[in-house]
């Protein structure tokens, strides 16, 4: 088998950070250090290799992960790029999903922000170890051991420096490494840097302070370690790396570094890192699935004699190459030729080329083994989540969950040709993006697209224009509201005809119970003694998702209940699925009418800052918008508001905030949940929703 080194050496890790904090650029210079690039592309200058789609590099933010592979002291890693961006973040869970470590990257003066801690708590649903990066020493502001603190307190984590910068801001000249007490001087902004150098005289004393403090905490993690310490015997570097390793992949400890990307500081101080504490696809648990016909959970170990099982993460498409489909192999030997089996689908598909990506080139190869992340070309019907395996192990790993859209808008083609043009890359975009949604609106005909919030459908927007040359009006974003019921009823559904030949027969009684946000819609069947026979179950299970997309008062989909099958009847010669799909949907109009439905609505978790002198104005207008300000904070020179707001009265808040704060106000918003609008409000929901 080959392989490019052995699995212990390999890593696969993500970089994760609040937005500008730096993922970008920390990832153009360990390109740069791995010897991948030869020229440092610049963010600012639009010229960054990671960020190769053109949209990303005019906005300068990254949209897309692209995975990327570079080799350093004898380790492989994979690094994929995740973007900071709220709307975004599912792109930032599927990584996490797949990914088996990651550096979280802050801003030495922002510290931890919103979007960062939001990826933090990803990371921690996700289990995966990682790293603390503090960047952006050279700024004006940047303190470390404030940010430090900070991930202590706002995240709850048990951060270990295991550097100390010397100087700071535009002073910041090199870095202290804690677990050989030695010191290194950068010589120019090039990442020039000088060989093991005393620790000056004015940094003896924090020096040690912080190395007590890394000693103190490697002997909690191990127990002859304790003993050592407590004798005052000398622990060697690599007794404290070794510690420091088990502890950052037992999630008991974070260690933390500095550096400053934009000036070359630091990064291969980090990439060391990675190969030292980060873990390796057999550092990890085995990964979980169930057995696709029994249901039972199966175990698969990171080992290339285990039966094939991966998981697609990631579709792109490709202008030149077509469809890209990105695989984790968790166990197994993938090569190209084979046949796997998608479970999901219960057919088996041909593993075409495979190619590990570099930033901006591609390498075929044959053969990948086990723990490796590749893109494959050819797949047709594996959808981001499936799962991929041998046919005669079958196995479905835990599929990934992805929000539903809050947010749509209307798109009409210009001509006929646009049309076709749009049915296409509806399809494309659909296929990449399991957060974004499609669908024809019965009443008007028109096509609807929706997505997780107006940057995300800008950016979709976007791209049909310039990857798919399609000529679109684009309507107002509209909120997505839901539908569901408040009180339980038990209701019957009967479709019964009988006009010459042979007639029709489908009889139920269904209960609807409802349920908490977020729940979603759960059937279930309690039919017993066979009064509708097995094989009508399914169509009334369908009848009835397909009557909830078209809801019962303004045409949103109801959610958030529980619709319980627990008697009915049926005809020896008439019932029919036909009929029992019909009598739920029936069933389900009836419940309507009992049942108080009500308009649901997103909510977004909101987080402004502004300088002191606008606090009461932004508050003011945050009230006025139906918001509920949770908290409020100092952070650094600015004022923190915590509020939730409907997203109905945050249309165009980017432009009404900088304009009453002069520019100095910034927010973040993410979908946090659903809530009934109140009922003057949704009266003019439902009216309106009449009209059109
Ligand atoms: N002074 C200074 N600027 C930095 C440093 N690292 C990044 N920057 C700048 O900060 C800005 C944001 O950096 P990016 O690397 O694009 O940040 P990002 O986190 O990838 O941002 P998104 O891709 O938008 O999520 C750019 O203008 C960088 O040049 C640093 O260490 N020091």
């Amino acid at each position: 088998m080959s392989r490019h080194v052995p699995i212990e050496r390999l890593r696969n890790i993500g970089i994760m950070a609040h937005i500008d904090a730096g993922k970008t650029t920390t990832t153009e210079r360990i390109l740069f250090y791995a010897g991948k690039i030869h020229k440092i592309g610049e963010v600012h200058e639009g010229a960054a290799t990671m960020d190769w789609m053109p949209q990303e590099q005019e906005r300068g933010i990254t949209i897309t992960s692209a995975a990327t592979t570079v080799f350093w002291r004898e380790h492989q890693i994979n690094i994929i790029d995740t973007p900071g961006h709220v709307d975004f973040t599912v792109e930032v869970e599927r990584s996490l999903r797949v990914l088996d470590g990651a550096i979280a990257i802050f801003s030495a003066k922002e510290g931890v922000e919103p979007q960062s801690e939001t990826v933090w708590r990803q990371a921690d649903k996700y289990h995966v170890p990682r790293l603390a990066y503090v960047n952006k020493m050279d700024i004006v502001g940047a303190d470390f051991f404030a940010v430090v603190e900070e991930i202590k307190k706002r995240l709850g984590a048990h951060p270990v420096p295991i550097q100390v910068p010397i100087g700071t801001e535009s002073e910041f000249r090199g870095l202290i490494d804690l677990v050989t007490m030695q010191a290194y001087y950068y010589l120019d902004d090039l990442g020039t840097r000088t060989a093991a150098q005393p620790i000056p005289e004015e940094y003896r004393e924090v020096a040690e302070r912080w190395r007590t403090h890394l000693l103190e905490a490697v002997a909690e993690l191990d127990d002859a370690l304790m003993e050592k310490y407590l004798e005052g015997e000398e622990i060697t570097p690599e007794e404290i790396r070794r510690a420091l390793r088990r502890g950052t992949l037992d999630f008991k400890i974070v260690p933390v570094l500095a550096g400053s990307s934009y000036r070359n500081k630091g990064v291969q101080f980090l990439m060391d890192a990675v190969v030292d504490y980060l873990p390796s696809p057999v550092d990890i648990p085995p990964v979980k699935g169930t057995d696709p016909e029994t249901g039972e959970p199966i175990e698969r170990r990171a080992s290339d004699d285990e039966p094939l099982a991966a998981l697609a993460f990631k579709i792109m498409s490709d202008p030149y190459i077509g469809r890209l489909t990105y695989l984790r192999i968790y166990s197994g030997v993938l090569r190209s030729g084979i046949y796997l089996l998608n479970p999901r689908k219960g057919h088996r598909e041909r593993i075409g080329r495979i190619l590990r990506m570099h930033a901006n080139h591609r390498e075929e190869i044959d053969e990948v083994p086990a723990g490796e992340i590749v893109a494959v070309v050819g797949l047709k019907d594996t959808m981001t989540g499936d799962t991929l395996c041998d046919e005669k192990a079958p196995i479905v790993l835990e599929a990934m969950t992805f929000p539903e859209p809050v947010i749509s808008v209307a798109i009409e083609p210009k001509s006929k040709a646009d049309q076709d043009k749009l049915a296409l890359a509806l399809q494309r975009l659909a296929e990449e993006d399991p957060t974004f949604r499609t669908w024809t609106d019965q009443e008007t005909g028109q096509t609807i697209i929706a997505g997780m919030g107006e940057l995300h459908l800008d950016v979709l927007v976007d791209r049909m224009r310039r990857e798919f040359k399609v000529e679109a009006n684009v309507g107002a974003p509209q909120v997505a509201y839901r539908e569901t019921f408040t009180v339980p009823v038990k209701v019957e559904g009967k479709y019964i005809r009988q006009t010459g030949g042979r007639g029709q027969y489908g009889h139920v009684w269904i209960e609807f119970i409802p349920l908490g946000r977020g729940e979603g819609f759960v059937f279930e069947n309690r039919i017993v003694g066979g009064v509708i026979p097995k094989e009508y179950i399914p169509a009334v299970e369908a009848g009835l998702r397909e009557a909830l997309q078209n809801g019962v008062l303004a045409g949103y989909p109801l959610t958030d209940l529980k619709a319980v099958l627990f008697d009915g009847s049926y005809h020896e010669v008439d019932s029919s699925e036909m009929a029992f799909k019909i009598a739920a949907s029936l069933a389900l109009k009836e419940a309507a009418k009992q049942a108080r439905p009500v308009l649901l609505e997103p909510i977004m978790k909101l987080e402004v800052s502004v300088p002191e002198d606008y606090l009461g104005d932004v508050i003011g207008d945050l009230n006025a918008r139906r918001g509920r300000v949770e908290g409020m904070e100092r952070r650094g020179n600015v004022q923190v508001i915590r509020a939730y707001v409907p997203l109905a009265e945050m249309f165009g808040y980017a432009t009404d905030l900088r304009s009453r704060t002069q520019g100095r106000g910034t927010y973040i918003m993410q979908f946090s949940h659903y809530e009934e609008v109140p009922a003057g409000i949704a009266k003019a929901v439902i009216e309106r929703s009449k009209g059109a």
